[in-house]
C-alpha cells in the first residue's frame, strides 16, 4: 500500500486528479481498447471531479475512450432525484466531460430483479476485462463503497442494507433527516474491487482518522471493510493532515519519506 500524505483536501483533490489524468494518458486509450474507470460518489470525491473537469477544459485529458463504472447506487430512490447517484454523477462530472453517453455504467437500483441487475454489472465489467483504477473514498466506520462492516471481504456486487451511521452521515444530503435515506443499496463488493488493477482512496478530515488508522495501521478485518486493500498488489491512499491524526507518528513520517523518495526517481 501506498499513503500520500498531503497538507490540505485541496492538496488530495489536486494529486488525484493529476494521477487519473496520467494514467489515462499513459494507456493513450482508443475506441477498441477505452481505459476503465471505476468512480465514487460522496462528499470527498467532488473537488477531484472539479479538478478533472478543470483539465479536461484546458485540453490536458480526454474522456473519449473512457469507460466507467460506478461503485454504488441507492435502492428505490428515482434516477432523477437530485441524490441518486445517477444524479450526482451527471451533474458533477459526465455533463462537463466528452465522455460517450454509452460508456457510462450505473447500477440501476429500480430494476425489478435487483439480483440480477447486480449479475448484469458484474458480467458487464468482465466484458472489458477488468477496471484499471478504480477511485473511492471511504465512510467513517470503513466502508468501502456501501461495504458495510462485516461485509465478506470476497464479496462481488449486489444488494446491501445500510447501516444507522452511513445512514446519519448522508442524511446531510437529505435535509438532515435519515428517514429520508434509503434503506438499502446495490454496491461493487470488496471482491469486485480488489480485482480492479490499481485503487486510489481519497481520504479526508478528521471523521476519517479512524478509518484511516484501521486501513493502514490495522490488520485486515472486515468490521473495516477498506482494510482489505492490505491485500491489493497496487492500492494508494491520498489524504490530508486531519485523516492522519489516528495514525503514529512514526507512520506518517515513514510514508512520507518513502513518498519524497518517490518524487526524486520521477
Ligand atoms: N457509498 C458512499 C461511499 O462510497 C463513500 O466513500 C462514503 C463517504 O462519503 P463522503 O466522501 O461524503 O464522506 O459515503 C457513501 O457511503
Amino acid at each position: 500500500m501506498r499513503l500520500i500524505p498531503q497538507p490540505t483536501a485541496a492538496d488530495v483533490s489536486l494529486w488525484s486528479a493529476r494521477y487519473i489524468a496520467d494514467r489515462i494518458n499513459a494507456f493513450a486509450p482508443t475506441q477498441d481498447r477505452p481505459f476503465v474507470l471505476g468512480l465514487p460518489t460522496g462528499g470527498t470525491p467532488l473537488a477531484t471531479y472539479r479538478r478533472l473537469v478543470e483539465l479536461h477544459q484546458a485540453g490536458e485529458i480526454s474522456f473519449r475512450h473512457v469507460v466507467t463504472f460506478n461503485m454504488d447506487e441507492y435502492v428505490g430512490l428515482a434516477k432523477t432525484h437530485p441524490q441518486s447517484y445517477h444524479s450526482f454523477m451527471h451533474q458533477h462530472f459526465f455533463e462537463h466531460i466528452d465522455i460517450e453517453p454509452a460508456n457510462i455504467n450505473l447500477l440501476d437500483g429500480n430494476a425489478a430483479d435487483l439480483a440480477a441487475e447486480c449479475t448484469r454489472y458484474e458480467s458487464k465489467i468482465k466484458q472489458y476485462g477488468k477496471i484499471h483504477l478504480f477511485m473511492g473514498g471511504v465512510g467513517s466506520d470503513g466502508h468501502i463503497a456501501f461495504n458495510e462492516p462485516a461485509s465478506s471481504l470476497s464479496s462481488r456486487t449486489r444488494i446491501k442494507t445500510l447501516t444507522e451511521d452511513t445512514r446519519l452521515a448522508n442524511s446531510r444530503f437529505f435535509d438532515n433527516d435519515p428517514n429520508q435515506v434509503p434503506r438499502m443499496a446495490l454496491t461493487v463488493g470488496v471482491g469486485t474491487l480488489l480485482d480492479a488493477e490499481e485503487v486510489l482512496i481519497l481520504v479526508t478530515g478528521h471523521n476519517k482518522a479512524q478509518a484511516l488508522q484501521a486501513a493502514v495501521e490495522g490488520g485486515v478485518n472486515h468490521m473495516w471493510t477498506i482494510s482489505a486493500l492490505q491485500l491489493h498488489p497496487r492500492s494508494l491512499m491520498v489524504c490530508d493532515q486531519a485523516a492522519t491524526m489516528e495514525l503514529k507518528v512514526k507512520t506518517v513520517r515513514y510514508f512520507e519519506e518513502l513518498e519524497a523518495e518517490n518524487i526524486k526517481h520521477l
